[in-house]
């Protein structure tokens, strides 16, 4: 594939226990380029943070192979960011904002207004400029969200991993989430990999969604959303086209589940 960032090739893990073997990851294979947002989701348990650790290099697979910008992935690559769910554990309570999102850019060792410049840039890129004196207990738990996100963002990585982001907030704060997802993507050309359980929220951000099947679990559809890049929550949801990819991607979770799905 042409200017290939990630590729998963032949991925397996199976965890090995006293109480006997699980095989979490069948085979799983796809590729992602410069500059795509990619969805990912399936059926409960499939294996999802399983993919995703040995993307970011905290597990060791199995077999196969994860491979970041050309270079085999064998532990966390700094190039990475990540962003999960709990955002109130991910953020430090005695940092300041600002001191949240300088943090990983320490040891890159900018010149002070240098650091100041990204910081600033990507507290604004996510609406907190405001905010940048604030403790994190200060804030809801969307802006809490923002910070992890301005964290990434001024970090510059090639690519941006979140996992199940927004699943513990509430739907308004959660699509307004999702726009930012897609600014971010669109204006700065970001490579994200997106997790979630939510296929209306896979639909609506994704260039592409990659279903998986129910653990040891494959890709059991890789799907291109079709929809214009410029999206807005009341008229691309309202599309015909947006509830037809909704419905396809729905009944493959539904064979997903069963299991009835078989690999071509
Ligand atoms: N450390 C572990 N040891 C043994 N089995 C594990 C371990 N972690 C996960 N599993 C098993 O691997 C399978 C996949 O789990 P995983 O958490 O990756 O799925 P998931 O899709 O992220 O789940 P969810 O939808 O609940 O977020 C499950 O059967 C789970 O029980």
């Amino acid at each position: 594939m042409a200017d290939t960032l990630l590729r998963v090739e032949h991925l397996r893990k199976v965890y090995e226990s006293s109480t006997g073997s699980v095989e979490a990851i069948g085979d799983i294979d796809f590729e992602m380029r410069r500059g795509e947002l990619i969805c990912i989701v399936g059926p409960s348990g499939c294996g999802k943070t399983t993919l995703l650790k040995c993307i970011s290099g905290l597990l060791k697979p199995t077999s196969g192979s994860v491979t970041l910008d050309g270079k085999a992935v064998t532990g966390p690559p700094p190039n990475m960011a990540l962003v999960f769910q709990e955002y109130g554990r991910s953020l430090y309570p005695w940092l300041t904002v600002r001191g949240n999102v300088e943090l990983p850019l320490r040891h890159k060792k900018l010149p002070k207004a240098e650091m100041r410049r990204i910081v600033d840039d990507a507290l604004v890129a996510v609406g907190l400029d405001h905010a940048d004196t604030k403790y994190p207990w200060q804030l809801s738990g969307g802006m809490q969200q923002r910070v992890a996100i301005a964290r990434a963002v001024a970090y510059q990585p090639e690519v941006l991993i979140m996992d199940e982001p927004f699943a513990a907030v509430d739907a308004q704060t959660r699509a307004d989430l999702e726009d930012l997802v897609r600014k971010l993507h669109l204006e700065r050309g970001m490579s994200i990999l997106f997790v979630t359980h939510d296929i209306d929220e896979s639909v609506y951000l994704g260039e592409r969604v990659v279903v998986l099947s129910k653990s040891p679990t494959w890709v059991q559809e890789d799907l291109v959303i079709d929809l214009s890049s410029e999206r807005d929550q009341i008229t691309t949801r309202a599309l015909p086209r947006f509830t037809e990819l909704r419905t396809h991607v729905y009944e493959q979770i539904q064979r997903a589940k069963l299991g009835d799905a078989v690999r071509r």
